[in-house]
C-alpha cells in the first residue's frame, strides 16, 4: 500500500515537473528563443563548471579571494588568461554574467537603462540604515531626489573653495585622515555645518559615535564576521550589533532615543531658519542641502534619509581617492616634481596662496594624475545591475564575444571596471603602469587616448555621480595645499593591495613621510 501511494506521489510529482516545463518551454522559453533569434544572440562562455553546484564552489573561492585581498586581480587574471570580457555564471539560481566590454556597460547604464534595476540587495541592504535616497531609490522617487540635489552640486555652489581651505590641516597618518578631512568638508557643504572630525580639540561624543555606526553599516563585507568560513551560514542569523548601530544612526526616529547626531543638525537648522541672524542661519550665497529639503518639507524621516544618502556617496569615495594617489605619487619622482613645477607656475608655492576654482581647473598635469590613479584604482571598482524584464547585451557571445547575449529577467551583469581599466586593447601594453602622461594628448605615444564608455570612475548615464565635479575640486584643493606646504616620502614597500568595501582603497594604508618645505 505505501509502495503504491508512494509511487503516485513519485508520478504525479514527475507529471506535475513536465507539465510545468511544457508550459515553461511554449510562454516564456518561447519568448526568450524568438528574441534570440531576432536579435542573433549566442550564449556567452562559461569559466565555471557544472551548473548543478549552484555556483557554491565560485562563491568561497570569491570569499577567500577577498580575505586575501585579491578578488579584483583574480578577476582580472580570470578574464585575461580566459582571453574574454564577458562570461556567464549561474549562483543560486540566477544567471549572473560578468563584464568588462565597454559597450555592454554603455547598454546597462545608459541607452538601454530604463531595462535595468539596481538590484533589490542593494536597495534592501542599504535603505535599512540609509532610509530612502537618491542613492537607495529608483523611478519616479529616484527622479524626485535627483531634481532636488542637483542645485547643490552646480557650479557655483561647488566653486567655493574656502568651505575646504578651512579644513585643510597637517597631516602624518595620511588614510585616516583624509576620511576625516572629507567628513568634515562634506558636512560642510551639504549640512552647512562641519563635523570636525579632524578637529581633536573638539571631541564630540555623540559625533563619533554616530561615524563609527555609519562605518559598521556601510561595510557589508566585514572581516572576521561575513568574510570567514562560516560566512554562508552568518549570512542567515540577525546581526544583532548592525540592529543596535541603526538605532545610533536613525536616532529619534526609533522611540526613546535623545535626539543624535544629525537630529541635532536638523533641530538647529529649523530654529535657524526661523530666526534671520546668528551664525547657523541660513547662508544667503551659498546653497546648504539642508536649507532646501527643509523648505520642501517638514518630515524628518526624508530630510534625514536624503541626508545619509548622500554622506555615503559623497565621503569615502574622495577620500580612498586621494588616499590611493598619495600612494602612487611619491613612488614617481619624476612625475612628482612635474606636479610641483605645475602648482608652482599656475597658482604659486607659498602658502599663503590658496588656489581658486579657475586655478585648479587650469592643472592639466594634475587632472592627468587623478584620471591615472582612478583608472588604475576605481574606487567603485565593480558594480551591478539587474534585468528588469528578460532583455540584450550587444556584446559577450559566440566565440569572438562579438554577437548579442540574452539576459533573462531577473538576471545579474556585473561591470567590472578594475579589469575594463585594465585592458591592455584600450590602454596599451603599458596598462599596468602609473602613467599620468597617457592622459595628455601632445604626449601620448600613440593617437590620443580617448576610452569613451572603456574609463567610467563615476558611471555614467542618468545615474552618473551627481558629486563628480565636487569630488574632482575637492582632490585638487587638497592635493596642491598639500604639496604646498610639504615635501613627501613613501615610507611603504609594500605593493598596493586592495581592501574592499563599499568603496576600494590600499590595504596598507597611505604611509608617506611629511617635512615642510624649506
Ligand atoms: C572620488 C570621489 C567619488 C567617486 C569615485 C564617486 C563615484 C560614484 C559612482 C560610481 C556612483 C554610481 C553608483 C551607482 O549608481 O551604482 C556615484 C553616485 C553618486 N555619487 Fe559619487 N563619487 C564620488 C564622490 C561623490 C561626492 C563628493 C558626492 C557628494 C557630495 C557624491 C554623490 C553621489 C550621489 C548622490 C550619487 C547617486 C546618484 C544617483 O544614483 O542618481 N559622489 N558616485
Amino acid at each position: 500500500m505505501a509502495l503504491i501511494s508512494f509511487a503516485t506521489i513519485t508520478i504525479s510529482l514527475a507529471a506535475l515537473f513536465v507539465a510545468g516545463r511544457i508550459y515553461w518551454e511554449t510562454t516564456t522559453g518561447a519568448r526568450r528563443r524568438a528574441l534570440r533569434k531576432q536579435h542573433g544572440c549566442l550564449p556567452a562562455k562559461s569559466l565555471f563548471s557544472n551548473p548543478l553546484l549552484l555556483g557554491i564552489p565560485r562563491l568561497m573561492n570569491n570569499l577567500k579571494a577577498f580575505r586575501e585581498h585579491r578578488l579584483l586581480a583574480d578577476w582580472a587574471d580570470s578574464l585575461t588568461t580566459n582571453n574574454v570580457t564577458t562570461v556567464h555564471d549561474w549562483v543560486f539560481g540566477t544567471t549572473c554574467f560578468i563584464t568588462s566590454d565597454p559597450e555592454n556597460v554603455k547598454t546597462i547604464l545608459a541607452t538601454n537603462f530604463a531595462s535595468w534595476s539596481i538590484g533589490k540587495g542593494r536597495i534592501d541592504a542599504m535603505t535599512s540604515y540609509l532610509g530612502s535616497g537618491v542613492f537607495t531609490t529608483e523611478g519616479a522617487a529616484w527622479k524626485h531626489s535627483r531634481a532636488m540635489l542637483r542645485p547643490c552640486f552646480e557650479r557655483s555652489q561647488v566653486a567655493d573653495v574656502s568651505l575646504m581651505e578651512k579644513h585643510d590641516g597637517t597631516t602624518v597618518d595620511l588614510q585616516p585622515l583624509l576620511h576625516q578631512l572629507t567628513l568634515d568638508i562634506a558636512t560642510e557643504f551639504l549640512f552647512g555645518r562641519s563635523t570636525n572630525a579632524l578637529d581633536r580639540s573638539t571631541e564630540d561624543k555623540k559625533c563619533a559615535e554616530f561615524i563609527e555606526a555609519f562605518e559598521y553599516c556601510q561595510n557589508p563585507f566585514r572581516e572576521n564576521e561575513n568574510t570567514s568560513r562560516w560566512a554562508l551560514l552568518t549570512q542567515f542569523l540577525p546581526d544583532l550589533t548592525f540592529k543596535k548601530k541603526v538605532k545610533i544612526i536613525q536616532g529619534t526616529l526609533h522611540t526613546y532615543q535623545p535626539p543624535d547626531f544629525v537630529d541635532n543638525i536638523i533641530q538647529d537648522q529649523i530654529a535657524a531658519s526661523a530666526s534671520t541672524s546668528g551664525p547657523l542661519s541660513p547662508s544667503p550665497d551659498r546653497y546648504v542641502l539642508l536649507d532646501e529639503l527643509l523648505s520642501q518639507t517638514q518630515d524628518r524621516t526624508v530630510i534625514r534619509s536624503e541626508l545619509l544618502n548622500i554622506l555615503l556617496a559623497g565621503r569615502d569615495t574622495t577620500a580612498s581617492l586621494l588616499s590611493n594617489l598619495f600612494f602612487e605619487l611619491p613612488r614617481h619622482p619624476a612625475i612628482l616634481a612635474r606636479l610641483r613645477d605645475e602648482i608652482a607656475e599656475h597658482i604659486g608655492t607659498d602658502a599663503a596662496a590658496v588656489p581658486s576654482y579657475e586655478q585648479l581647473k587650469s592643472l592639466k598635469f594634475l587632472r592627468a594624475v587623478i584620471n591615472e590613479s582612478q583608472r588604475l584604482y576605481p574606487i567603485v571598482p565593480s558594480n551591478s545591475r539587474m534585468a528588469l524584464h528578460d532583455t540584450i547585451l550587444p556584446r559577450g557571445g559566440g566565440p569572438d564575444e562579438s554577437a548579442p547575449v540574452l539576459v533573462p529577467k531577473g538576471g545579474l551583469v556585473g561591470y567590472h571596471l578594475w579589469s575594463m581599466h585594465r585592458r591592455p586593447d584600450i590602454y596599451g601594453a603599458d596598462a599596468a603602469v602609473f602613467d599620468p602622461s597617457r592622459w595628455l594628448d601632445d604626449e601620448h605615444a600613440a593617437a590620443p587616448l580617448r576610452p569613451g564608455w572603456a574609463y567610467l570612475p563615476f558611471n555614467g548615464g542618468p545615474r552618473v555621480c551627481i558629486g563628480q565635479n565636487f569630488a574632482l575640486t575637492e582632490t585638487m584643493f587638497v592635493v596642491v595645499r598639500l604639496l604646498q606646504r610639504f615635501e613627501i616620502e613613501s615610507r611603504d614597500d609594500e605593493p598596493w593591495r586592495e581592501k574592499l568595501s563599499l568603496t576600494c582603497v590600499g590595504l596598507g594604508g597611505c604611509k608617506i613621510a611629511l617635512r615642510p618645505v624649506a
